[in-house]
């Protein structure tokens, strides 16, 4: 049974997201910005309804969707593209294919006790992140 996500998530630590904005193409600019942030997860999972909040103080994005069902993602704030996407579960973990110009994109979800990972790939890019469950 693949767990229930609810909660708010505090950024502890990442790895390689410098290599993932470039594979992005996102700006110098813009990346500086990104690596200063520690990015908060709040993750509202009811069923197979899911809203996943990425909570920076520069800004949010948040993302609703349907595990199972593809949806069109405006990734407007993030890189500019719009991906047709979806998340399913394999096992535990809660896996997104996000479909667009960028080969080999989406992300990964797991929860290990109070932590919670999450890897994102872009073409040949992997960046790690891992959140502690606060509430
Ligand atoms: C580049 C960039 C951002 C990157 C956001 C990303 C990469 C979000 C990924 C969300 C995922 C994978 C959700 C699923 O759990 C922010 C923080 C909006 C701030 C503006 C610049």
């Amino acid at each position: 049974m693949p767990p229930n996500l609810t909660g708010y998530y505090r950024f502890v630590s990442q790895k390689n997201l410098e290599d993932y904005l470039q594979a992005l193409n996102i700006n110098l600019a813009l990346r500086k910005i990104a690596l200063l942030l520690k990015p908060d997860k709040e993750i509202d999972h009811r069923g197979n309804h899911m809203t996943v909040k990425t909570l920076s103080t520069f800004r949010n994005y948040v993302l609703e969707f349907e595990v199972g069902v593809e949806f069109e993602e405006d990734l407007g704030i993030v890189d500019g593209r719009k991906c047709q996407t979806i998340v399913t579960w394999e096992e535990e973990q809660l896996v997104c294919v996000q479909k667009g110009e960028v080969p080999n994109r989406g992300w990964r979800h797991w929860l290990e006790g109070e932590t919670l990972y999450l890897e994102m790939t872009a073409r040949d890019a992997v960046c790690e992140q891992v959140f502690r469950k606060v509430k």
